[in-house]
């Protein structure tokens, strides 16, 4: 049975249905704003198509126009990394145009360049030169990015929609994650730049979260083979004063914070955290609503809802396949992490004290440390190594660059949106320089794929339920001696984790059970139908064919394999023309009628259901088998972590 095409699907493929589609258009012309000509797009739009992309798509603006470096047609200013970066810059607030604030940005939608001017002198310069204004040396800064976003007025033709930026960066890691790659976008920024409008959005102009959900749950809806099952499981949870708390369950006060952990395969994570199985959009929504009313914002001078953390939104995706010729799993677990940072901010402009100055030292703090280990990562490796070949990138300095190691420097797809607000020169000039250094950043992602033979899956089952009976005998062990020591924690915790895990392994081979089942309904389904014809036509046969001047009703076996060709009637041995020939007909010994045929088949076809049956109700038996054997596995388990833990708690006492 082959795989699905799209385990073998390449990068750069249109795949899946389509996201939301864009609406706006485009022709040739100059911005007003960027006052930039650009090369006509009416040419582009066959090809837009084919995109599923508008010619104002910046994602289609980028493929089309810019011919330099990569095979993909985006611009690649950057050939020494692999993380894609994206500049955005967003509309005046109403407070910038009260003020009458002035645009400092220009981007080249041909280039993908991103321009910021040095402000006009303000009145106490007046006179001086430009690059002595306030003392400082301000000058105009060129950078190119993968994408440069102009979302600064809709009028413009070159405007970048929201569902431009999901068209040209969402929708293709989503296929990353198809093809079982693990991904992580990141938006970055200034407070108040728009990061949360990029990634979260509002309801009537959804960012790119809802979109990589819905997008999501289409092209599994839409999945072409019955023989893939889908398993979506999501956690959210935020950094706020450098803790990391849950945002899947309510908030209590004190906070329950959680702690990190690390894994040597999966390195750090967040112990506890909540992670729940979404089966459709509408679930995977409710539980993105539910993370974000829980999310800490609060109303500062520069944002009236600004994030005072930083949220991270994890969606696991399992794709496993089953080849029932083989009896052997295919399993494709690709992470999908989106992430919404707290804004860098200065004390001055935010005009902050107490708890949100507090808050925004914190945030600033982590954000210092994710630009230094930018900076580690965008240097060549040879650079960074320090004694003893160590890497010296400071990932453990904040809990933020910790917990997201292995999306900046390991096993994903990395990319960043910088954010930035249009009228400030200092903050974005930084922004702009992180942006710029990021380029450089290499990851190493590979596809997390394992193949299972359902032999193996059973002996993990029963490894890991052995290792869970000694586990639970080991700490009721403990427990009745009565000392609680920081082992008997770790023993616990070992037992918790393997429960959970081995919950989990059972849902997938039931899942496994069920794709195997579809697999022989649709096989079924197919032979039922095949009988019914067969039966059908039994009833009412095709009236025989009858040949001229023979028998009636009858047909020589020679007429029905071959009319005789002039070649043949003349060749030796052939019986000659005038000669009578000896009819071989139908009703001969060695010769079938119509009848016998279709009954026979029939037969064989009535045959294979019945066997087809018996296997499915031998599977179905043994499925049930397996749950019951396990269940009391899961209660027992279940049982006596509470027991332990009551035991635990009463020793801590
Ligand atoms: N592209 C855009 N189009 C229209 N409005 C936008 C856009 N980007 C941002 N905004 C608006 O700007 C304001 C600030 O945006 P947002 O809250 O997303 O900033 P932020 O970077 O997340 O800030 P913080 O770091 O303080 O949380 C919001 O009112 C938002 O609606």
């Amino acid at each position: 049975m082959a795989l699905d095409p799209r385990f073998y699907h390449h990068v750069g493929q249109p795949t899946g249905p389509g996201s939301i589609s864009s609406s706006s258009s485009s022709s040739s012309g100059s911005s007003a704003i960027t006052g930039i000509t650009v090369p006509s797009v009416a040419s582009t739009t066959a090809s837009a198509a084919t995109l599923r992309s508008t010619a104002s798509s910046p994602s289609l603006r980028a493929r089309e126009s810019v011919s330099v470096g990569r095979q993909d047609g985006i611009a690649s200013p950057t050939p020494a990394g692999n993380v894609r970066v994206v500049v955005r810059v967003r509309t005046f607030l109403p407070r910038e145009t009260q003020r009458g604030a002035e645009c400092l940005i220009e981007m080249d939608p041909s280039t993908q360049m991103t321009k910021l001017q040095a402000p006009k002198p303000s009145p106490g310069d007046q006179g001086k030169p430009k690059s002595q204004a306030r003392g400082k040396v301000l000058e105009d800064k060129s950078f190119t990015f993968d994408n440069s976003f102009w979302s600064h007025n809709e009028e413009d033709e070159h405007y970048a929609h929201q569902e431009d930026v999901y068209n040209s960066l969402g929708e293709e890691f989503l296929d990353h994650n198809f093809e079982g790659y693990h991904t992580c976008i990141f938006a970055y920024g200034q407070t108040g730049s728009g990061k949360s409008y990029t990634m979260m959005g509002t309801p009537d102009q959804p960012g790119l979260i809802p979109r990589t959900c819905e997008d999501l749950f289409q092209r599994i809806e839409n999945s072409p083979s019955p023989d893939i099952s889908y398993n979506v499981r999501v956690s959210y949870f935020e950094v706020y004063n450098e803790h990391v708390r849950d945002l899947l369950v309510p908030r209590t006060d004190p906070p329950h914070y959680l702690r990190i952990r690390e894994s040597p395969s999966e390195g750090p994570y967040v112990k506890d955290l909540t992670e729940v199985t979404a089966r459709n959009y509408t679930e995977l929504m409710k539980f993105m609503r539910k993370g974000d009313m829980s999310r800490t914002t609060a109303s500062t001078k520069m944002n009236d809802t600004s994030s005072r953390s930083h949220a991270v939104f994890t969606i696991t995706l399992k794709q496993i396949h089953h080849d029932l010729s083989t009896d052997e799993t295919t399993e494709r677990t690709a992470r999908i992490r989106l992430v919404d940072l707290a804004g860098s901010e200065r004390a001055k402009s935010t005009e902050a004290t107490g708890q949100r100055l507090r808050e925004g030292a914190n945030i600033n703090k982590s954000l210092t440390t994710l630009g230094r280990v930018i900076a580690a990562l965008a240097e060549p490796k040879k650079a960074r190594g320090g004694r003893k070949g160590k890497d010296l990138v400071p990932y453990r300095d904040s809990i933020l660059t910790w917990l997201l190691k292995d999306s900046l420097g390991g096993n994903s797809k990395t990319a960043m949106i910088a954010c930035i607000a249009p009228a400030d020169y200092e903050e974005t000039l930084s922004t702009l320089r992180y942006a710029d250094q990021a380029k450089h950043i290499r990851t190493r992602a590979r596809v997390n794929q394992d193949h299972v033979s359902a032999a193996e899956r059973d002996a993990q089952i029963e490894e890991m339920a052995e290792t869970i009976r000694t586990l639970q005998l080991s700490v009721s062990q403990a427990t009745a001696n009565q000392r609680a020591t920081e082992a008997q924690d770790e023993r616990l915790e070992e037992y918790q984790q393997k429960v959970e895990k081995m919950q989990r392994l059972m849902e997938e081979t039931k899942m496994v059970g069920e794709c195997k089942i579809r697999q022989l309904q649709t096989e079924n389904e197919a032979l039922r139908m095949h009988l019914k014809l067969a039966l059908e036509s039994l009833k009412n046969p095709i009236p025989p064919v009858t040949v001229e001047e023979q028998q009636p009703n009858v047909v020589t076996l020679a007429d029905a394999v071959q009319p005789p060709s002039d070649d043949q009637e003349n060749r030796e041995g052939s019986p000659p023309l005038d000669a009578d020939p000896e009819p071989q007909v139908w009703e001969d010994e060695d010769s079938f009628t119509m009848d016998d045929v279709s009954e026979r088949e029939a037969q064989q076809m009535q045959d294979r259901m019945e066997d087809l049956l018996g296997d499915l109700s031998v599977f179905k038996r043994k499925l049930a088998s397996d749950h019951e054997r396990f269940r009391p596995v899961e209660r027992a388990g279940t049982r006596k972590r509470r027991r332990a833990l009551g035991a635990i708690m009463a020793n801590n006492r």
